[in-house]
């Protein structure tokens, strides 16, 4: 395979090179906007981004329907109004494979306090890294498409591809609305694509490229444990009843045991069982334990097998074993960050949690966690089993207090076939720009939209991600690179330019079979 770039390719990566401040200005600029999903209150800034984009947009030619889907309540019986969901196309010549990119523009909450070392809104530059919430996730990437495609007309080439874009501002709150919006344009907006793509992930590594072909679904659950309408005095009323908080504090523990194996009985028993050839895809993965635990800044993992001092010994003598333990060891965290479920507490409502003392016993907390779910596991299956041992729990407890279980969200897994078109495309643009192979990598977090649109068009999906491993989605200082933004920015050029060779060789074979 050849991975030097052809004279076209070199002018459109000239041009992305040259206007490169031009990407980091955009970015900045969509930085600022507290577009934050999770919080009601900043509402307004999430459909004040989507006006946004939809303007950006319009400054690249696309035709831009940013569709309303009117509101949601939320637990507290407060409507919200949902933010549009922009549907755009740039581009419909029946000679052209029609790629469709989805991308979000909603962020995690984030604020100074955290913990980050600069203004989550303002991007910050320092040693070529990019900081500011949704720099990696996901308006970085969002922006990378938008120039890409922008390069493309700026040096009057013909766009390889009809272009459509699916931009959301929901996709951290669970993409509320969106499945809805698929099953109706299904014949419609989504009717003439062949292709789509989500960059809204991150590679393995903090160097070598990635292409993605899983990720996990996610099922979110709310405990919530109460005992009366109103908190109570700890030295007045502690010590003759039953509080909320150590109900909920004994019912949260008994989820997962310290060795991270969940406690709901069933909960593994419609795992897909590990095929051989999937085990040897795991093989060719280049992952750097050290550099994965300093990514996250722990020390250890739950599956790195420490040698003990005989298991050293007998390494010494035979050299495969320590071949295999070291291998066995990587491939075993690789298979429980994608490919089996794991239950993650996230926090507490209504809990005290304020800096200094408050000698109270809340009357209503609400525990929240979430079981990342894989393939051919049930959501009615799982929320069943979690409800059932939830409650036997508690029953045994002997509480007067009132128990409430439900499940808010439940996104599907999604895995892709990677001898698709797109895998290859995608391979050979990564290739050309990076000058390697790309890791073919599952992903142990969720975009729930993977799996709709796969099952609502019935057309393949790749996940591309530029973001680097220590972009740090969802925690503090989180960035992208500079090299990352802009090097990803010619990967997807290169990449429009190899599915539109592609799909012309396709099509091409096709026809030679109907003629014959
Ligand atoms: C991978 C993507 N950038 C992301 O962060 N997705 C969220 C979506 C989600 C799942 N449950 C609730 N929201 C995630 O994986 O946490
Ligand atoms: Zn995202
Ligand atoms: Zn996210």
């Amino acid at each position: 395979m050849s991975s030097s770039s052809s004279a076209l390719e070199t002018e459109i990566f000239q041009y992305i090179d040259l206007h490169q401040n031009v990407l980091v200005e955009n970015l900045e600029e969509w930085v600022a906007v507290e577009s934050d999903s999770v919080q009601p209150g900043l509402r307004k800034e999430v459909i004040r981004m989507m006006a946004l984009v939809a303007n950006r947009l319009k400054v690249l030619g696309a035709t831009v329907n940013s569709v309303n889907l009117g509101s949601h309540q939320l637990p507290d019986g407060q409507n919200l109004p949902l933010p549009p969901v922009i549907l755009a196309e740039l581009g419909k010549d029946p000679q052209k494979p029609t790629v469709c990119f989805y991308g979000h523009v909603d962020v995690q909450p984030a604020k100074k306090d955290d913990g980050w070392k600069t203004d989550p809104y303002t991007l910050t530059e320092i040693n070529g890294n990019l900081y500011g919430r949704g720099a990696t996730d996901n308006k970085g990437p969002v922006l990378a498409w938008i120039y890409a495609v922008e390069t493309f007309k700026a040096l009057k080439l013909a766009m390889p591809v009809n272009f459509k874009f699916v931009i959301e501002g929901m996709e951290e709150a669970g993409s509320l609305g969106l499945e809805e919006l698929l099953e109706e344009e299904k014949r419609c907006f989504f009717a003439d694509v062949d292709y789509i793509v989500i960059s809204d992930n991150v590679w393995l590594s903090n160097r070598k490229p990635a292409l993605t072909y899983g990720t996990r679904g996610n099922a979110c659950f709310f405990v919530e444990v109460e005992s009366g309408d109103k908190d109570l005095h700890s030295g007045t009323f502690g010590g003759i009843i039953h509080e909320p908080m150590t109900d909920l504090i004994a019912l949260l523990d008994s989820l997962v045991d310290p060795t991270g194996h969940i406690q709901i009985p069933g909960i593994y028993d419609n795992v897909a069982a590990l095929r051989e050839e999937e085990r040897k895809l795991y093989e060719s993965i280049e992952f750097d334990l050290e550099e994965h635990k300093n990514n996250c800044r722990v020390k250890k993992f739950l599956y790195d097998t420490k040698k003990n001092r005989l298991t050293w010994l007998l390494n010494i003598i035979i050299l495969p074993l320590v071949l295999f333990d070291e291998r066995y060891s990587l491939e075993e965290i690789l298979l429980h960050l994608w490919r089996y479920p794991s239950l993650s507490i996230h926090g507490i409502e209504g809990a005290f949690h304020e800096p200094g003392i408050k000698t109270v016993i809340p009357a209503k907390v609400i525990g929240k966690f979430s079981i990342r779910q894989v393939p051919h596991m049930d959501l009615s299956v799982v929320k069943q089993q979690v409800v059932e041992y939830l409650e036997n729990v508690f029953s045994k407890r002997n509480s007067p207090n009132k128990l409430k279980v439900s499940m808010p969200l439940g996104a599907k897994p999604w895995v892709a076939d990677i001898n698709d078109p797109l895998y290859i495309a995608a391979r050979r643009a990564a290739r050309t720009v990076f000058r390697e192979d790309p890791d073919f990598i599952r992903d142990g977090s969720t975009i729930p939209i993977a799996r709709m649109f796969q099952t609502i068009t019935q057309k393949s999906v790749i996940m591309l991600p530029i973001g680097a491993a220590d972009d740090g989605e969802h925690s503090q200082n989180e960035k992208i690179s500079r090299y990352n933004y802009v090097e990803g920015t010619k990967v997807f050029a290169a990449f429009l330019l190899e599915i539109s060779k592609l799909h012309g060789q396709l099509q091409e074979i096709s026809n030679t079979k109907t003629d014959n």
